[in-house]
Parts: C-alpha cells; sequence; structure tokens
C-alpha cells in the first residue's frame, strides 16, 4: 500500500489543495497569543505591537472580558474569590467568539468591569481583522486557546516591579486600596502565577523580557510579524508551501547567512546547517510503504519503508551546494545537473542538462537554494515535465524564497512542492531577492570575496570621515 505521508503539513496554516482557478479559501487571521503574569506589560506590549502594525487591520481580544460576572453571594465574599484561576474566566465563550473572528464574522465581545466586578454586554460588534491579539494571564494555559494561535509570546517581567506596578494601577483605576491589593496579591495571584501563569511560559515562541520598555524585542517581534504574515497569507493562498518551522536557532542561521560581514567559512557552514533541515523536511514528503520487521527482541515492529525511486537535480551553481545533504541523506542517490543562463530579468534559456535517463519514474528533489522570480524555476520544471516526470513528482527544495517566486511556480505548477525556510519581503528592480542574502553561489563557493569589498568600503568610508 503506497500512500503520501503528510506529517510535515501542519507547520504553517494550510488549507486544502487549490488549483488556480478554484476560488480563493476564505483568509484566516493571523492569531498572537500574549500572556504573562497581572501588571507585567501585556497591554503595553500589545499597544506598542498594534501601533507599529498600523497597516494592517489588527484586533484586540482581551481575555478579561470573558471573567464571569460575580453573583451577589460571591460579591458579597469578593476577597475570598479567586480572579486568576483558570475557572475565573468563561472559556467556552471566549472560544466561540475567537472561532467566529477566525471565520470573518463580527462578534460581540463584552466588556469587563473590574470595579464590579460584572461583565457588560457589548453594544457594538468588533470585526475580524487581519491580525487577532488575544491577551491576557492566562491564554497560554489552556490548549484549546493556546491551538488557536500561529504565535505565543509571553511578557516577562520581575515579580516586583508587577506588584508595585499593580498597586499603583489597581488604586488609580479599580477601585481598590493597598490593603485589598496586597491581601490579593498574596492569596491568589501570587500563587496562580507559580501554577498556572509562569509553567505556560514553556508554550511561548517569543519571550519578551521587561515588556515595554524592551523596544528592540517589539521592533524585532513586529519584523518577525510581518514576515509570518506574508508566509502565513502565501500558505493560506497555495497548499504546495511548506515553511520548516521558524525556531530562534533558524533564525539565527539565517541573520548569520544574510549578514554582509559573514566569512566564506561561517556562511557555508550555516548554509549547509539549513540546507540540511530543508533537506530532510522534504524527505517527509516522499510516498511510503508500510512495513514491518522484526527486532533483535523477536517482537515486530511496524513501521514504514522510504521511497527508494528518487533523485536530485541542481540547478548550477547554486543549486551543486545543496548537493552533499541530499546524498547525506539519501546514500548513492542520483543527481542530475541544469544550467540555466538569465539572459534578462526574464529570459532564461537553457545551457546544459545532464539528468538521470529513468528520471521520468523517479521523485525529483529540484534544487536551488534561492527562489527570487521564479523564471528559473520554471525554466527548470517545464525541462523535467518534458522528460515525462510527473508535475506532482517534484519538490522544489530552497532555502529563500521571494513571493513573486513562489506565486510564478504555485500558479503554473499546482502539484509542485515547495520546501523552504523562509519567505523573504519582495524583489528589488533587478530581481534580487530583498532582504535575500545576495549571490549566493558567489558566497558558497568563494567566488566574489564579499568581505574585501566590504572592508575597502568601510576603509574608503573612515578616509572620507
Ligand atoms: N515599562 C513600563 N514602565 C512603567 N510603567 C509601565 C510599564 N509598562 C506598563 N506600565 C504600567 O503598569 C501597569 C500595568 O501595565 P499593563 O500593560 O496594563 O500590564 P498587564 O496588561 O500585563 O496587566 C499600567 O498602569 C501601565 O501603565
Ligand atoms: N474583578 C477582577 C478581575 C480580575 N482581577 C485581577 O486582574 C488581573 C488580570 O488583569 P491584568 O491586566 O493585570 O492582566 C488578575 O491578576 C486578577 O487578579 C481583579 O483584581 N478583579
Ligand atoms: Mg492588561
Amino acid at each position: 500500500m503506497e500512500k503520501l505521508s503528510n506529517g510535515v503539513r501542519d507547520h504553517c496554516l494550510i488549507s486544502d489543495y487549490v488549483s488556480p482557478s478554484a476560488p480563493a479559501p476564505l483568509k484566516q487571521p493571523f492569531v498572537i497569543g500574549v500572556a504573562g503574569g497581572t501588571a507585567s506589560g501585556k497591554t503595553t506590549v500589545c499597544n506598542m505591537i498594534m501601533s507599529q502594525l498600523h497597516d494592517q487591520r489588527v484586533v484586540l481580544v482581551n481575555q478579561d472580558s470573558f471573567y464571569h460576572s460575580l453573583t451577589k453571594e460571591k460579591l458579597n465574599k469578593v476577597h475570598e474569590y479567586n480572579f486568576d484561576h483558570p475557572d475565573a474566566f468563561n472559556t467556552e465563550v471566549l472560544l466561540s467568539c475567537m472561532e467566529k473572528l477566525r471565520s470573518g464574522q463580527p462578534v460581540n465581545i463584552p466588556s469587563y468591569d473590574f470595579k464590579i466586578h460584572q461583565s457588560i454586554e457589548s453594544s457594538s460588534p468588533v470585526n475580524p481583522g487581519d491580525v487577532i491579539i488575544l491577551e491576557g494571564i492566562l491564554v497560554l494555559n489552556d490548549p484549546r486557546v493556546r491551538d488557536l494561535m500561529n504565535m505565543k509570546i509571553f511578557v516577562d517581567t520581575d515579580a516586583d516591579v508587577r506588584l508595585s506596578r499593580r498597586i499603583q494601577r489597581d488604586t488609580v483605576e479599580r477601585g481598590r486600596n493597598i490593603q485589598n491589593v496586597l491581601e490579593q496579591y498574596t492569596k491568589f495571584v501570587k500563587p496562580s502565577f507559580d501554577e498556572y501563569i509562569q509553567p505556560s511560559m514553556k508554550y511561548a515562541d517569543i519571550i519578551i523580557p521587561r515588556g515595554g520598555d524592551n523596544d528592540v524585542a517589539i521592533d524585532l517581534i513586529v519584523q518577525h510579524i510581518r514576515t509570518k504574515l506574508c508566509q502565513h497569507n502565501l500558505c493560506k493562498i497555495y497548499s504546495n508551501i511548506f515553511i520548516i518551522s521558524s525556531t530562534f536557532q533558524i533564525k539565527g542561521m539565517h541573520t548569520l547567512i544574510r549578514d554582509i560581514n559573514t566569512t566564506k567559512h561561517d556562511f557555508v557552514f550555516y548554509a549547509d546547517r539549513l540546507i540540511r533541515l530543508v533537506v530532510e523536511h522534504g524527505l517527509g514528503h516522499l510516498p511510503f510503504t508500510e512495513k514491518q520487521i522484526t527486532t533483535p527482541t523477536g517482537s515486530v515492529y511496524t513501521g514504514v519503508d522510504f521511497c527508494k525511486r528518487l533523485c536530485g537535480v541542481s540547478v548550477i551553481r547554486s543549486g551543486e551546494s545543496m548537493e552533499n545533504a541530499l546524498r547525506a541523506c539519501c546514500n548513492g542517490i542520483k543527481i542530475g545537473k541544469i544550467l540555466i543562463h538569465r539572459e534578462n530579468n526574464d529570459g532564461r534559456q537553457l545551457i546544459y542538462e545532464k539528468l538521470p535517463k529513468d528520471i521520468s519514474s523517479r521523485h525529483v528533489f529540484l534544487l536551488d537554494p534561492v527562489l527570487a522570480s521564479g523564471y528559473s524555476a520554471v525554466k527548470a520544471i517545464t525541462l523535467l515535465l518534458s522528460k515525462g516526470v510527473p508535475e506532482s513528482h517534484i519538490i522544489f527544495l530552497n532555502l529563500i524564497a521571494a513571493p513573486q517566486g513562489i506565486h510564478a511556480l504555485c500558479k503554473k505548477f499546482p502539484m509542485l512542492k515547495i520546501v523552504t525556510s523562509e519567505i523573504d519581503s519582495s524583489l528589488n528592480e533587478d530581481s534580487r531577492v530583498i532582504p535575500g542574502l545576495g549571490e549566493f553561489a558567489d558566497r558558497y563557493f568563494g567566488t566574489n570575496n564579499i568581505n574585501s569589498k566590504v572592508s575597502s568600503l568601510s576603509t574608503n568610508l573612515k578616509l572620507r570621515s
């Protein structure tokens, strides 16, 4: 029995396969969760993020809006009520509001009055946005709420700072006195922080130390949200793009290979690490067969057998940098080559090809680390199709892709799969990826000593100043 593996599809929100002629799927908003202890600066951070994302439709949803209103009996004993316990919130209503917003429907979100401990029905509905920020002390605690999020942030501020801010805020804005605040803090706020909030930090993708004081972190996060939004939007349109899950390790490797000052040695080292991850991810898209084997203990283990009819095809020169990683993962794999000449911005000429004779019966990994306009990749894929390779048997492995290249490939070849590690923002007038990393092949093979150019440039600058 041969079936297609799909274990890697969940790295970005992906709707079902859509052919170019099919109607575009409903665009789901990008959901960011912001958690952290009381007075850590969650609301402040959210407001800063929102003001920087002014060109997007951003909706802020506060977990506070979903506090249960206190009954008369509970109001009489309000000092015994734990507002920091997960049960203090009506999470069912929160989930249903979030679902509605995610599916593009306007929703009535209650507003909460901290002075009277009551929730008030809102009269005007909140409209869905491109981005939903869900903020609150316990938004990372419940797995159902976490599952709604595309990005999770934890604001990590020192407990002493939080307590002093809380005293100030609650006495000024929430109708409390210092004694109330301190009693509530010792009895409920701190124990619940230790039991529910602090442990939820492990689910965060990003931790912001010092909250709103940390301008650098906020700028980086906004930049990261913009990259993610672009990826998210492309993944929503095309189901055949797979972006390896972004971690700070991967972001760090990208930072190094994109840096103009990185030496050739480091460039090769970190590019190789990233290439290996992309190749491993690409292998997950190959068909497999179920296989039973016997272990040395005499037990039967039901596993899978790798697909063996494979080959690689590298686009000379930069694609050749990916061959070693492919060989390291697939022992003895055949690798063909294609040389395409760039005549002008949109003209491409096939100069040379050497492909396995039986390529039509193989799954093909097409290797090119940078996808810019997509003209070269279209030329390469057209050649593979003319050799009889089914479109669905081609997996394009890539490190950095521009949205223009993705549109070009996905529209023309809807059955092709693209595995990449980051999608950049645009192309410049020369059809180079922006921010990109320059000429990949020159930097990888050391054919253009970029660092000596930089040092002569900086010498010039020093001389002039
Ligand atoms: N960096 C900061 N410096 C000084 N005061 C701050 C800072 N960040 C927040 N505050 C104040 O502390 C209080 C709590 O901040 P807020 O953002 O509302 O936290 P949270 O939403 O996590 O409870 C507010 O009164 C706010 O004005
Ligand atoms: N009636 C209420 C409801 C909640 N609280 C406290 O609010 C805190 C959460 O809000 P933050 O803006 O600080 O995140 C939480 O720690 C509750 O103790 C309250 O005092 N009264
Ligand atoms: Mg708040």
